[in-house]
């Protein structure tokens, strides 16, 4: 997979592409970044990138022109089937990212992240150049490069070889549409808290099915709304039945 990002910052990459899971794969080249500094793209001597808001208000919004010669270059460094790509502008006005969506971006060749800064971009831009704006949460950060990050750590860890073992994303929380279990790991008693014995009895059934409970048991307390679309296997209604029974009592 090829990712760009059209950014200010390109340096901002550098935790992705150098350190972590993501890091080690891109150094051996599972898969491919760079960044193009719509900077360079400016017909201005100063390099102006944005300017004031047409029909006034607070902060600047980034010109069009820059921008969109910034995706077209991108799209000239594309590998692969041109149509297996898309161009993604990250903001709090797009879609909500989920399991799903990220599981369907890391099937792409060619991914372009659009990284906003100031008040936002120029509307004419999303209208010529961009497929789809994706929302990392509704909230607002101070640019788009670290939402533009958030998804390529997701979508990395789908893409064959990243993790080096791809069952571990797909066990991740999510991935079966449930929270995660809790972990645990040596010593056996910390500050007088043990480890669940289930989990050092070496019965890999059981443990299993102490950790589907827990998963229910957590998704059920804190995220109640995952449970509402999601088809239950026999197995998850006989224990979600027991632990709403429990709380019954
Ligand atoms: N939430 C978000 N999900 O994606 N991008 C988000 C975001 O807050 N972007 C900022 C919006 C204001 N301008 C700078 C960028």
């Amino acid at each position: 997979m090829f990712i760009q990002a059209i950014t200010l910052f390109p340096e901002m990459f550098e935790s992705i592409t150098e350190y972590g899971v993501t890091g080690r794969a891109r150094k051996q080249d599972i898969w491919q970044f760079a960044a193009i500094n719509p900077r360079q793209f400016a017909d201005n001597k100063l390099g102006y990138i944005d300017d004031r808001p047409f029909g006034g208000g607070v902060g600047m919004v980034m010109m069009a022109e820059p921008l969109f010669c910034a995706i077209q270059a991108a799209k000239q460094q594309f590998s692969g089937s041109l149509k297996n790509s898309r161009v993604i502008y990250l903001s709090p006005q797009g879609q909500s990212l989920s399991h799903k969506k990220v599981l369907e971006l890391s099937q792409l060749d060619n991914l372009v992240l659009l990284c906003g800064r100031y008040e936002g971009v120029d509307e004419r831009v999303l209208q010529t150049a961009v497929d789809e704006e994706i929302s990392i949460g509704d909230f607002v950060v101070s640019g788009g490069e670290l939402p533009a990050m958030m998804l390529m750590d997701a979508v990395l860890r789908f893409v064959p070889n990243v993790l080096g073992e791809i069952a571990s994303a797909e066990q991740d929380s999510f991935a079966d549409g449930l929270l995660d279990y809790p972990h645990y790991t040596r010593p056996a008693e910390f500050q007088g808290m043990a480890v669940p014995d289930i989990l050092k009895s070496g019965n890999h059934a059981l443990i299993a099915e102490w950790r589907l409970e827990q998963s229910l048991r957590r998704t059920l307390t804190r995220r109640p709304d995952l449970l509402v679309s999601r088809e239950l296997l026999p197995q998850e209604t006989r224990l979600l039945d027991k632990i709403r029974q429990e709380s019954d009592e």
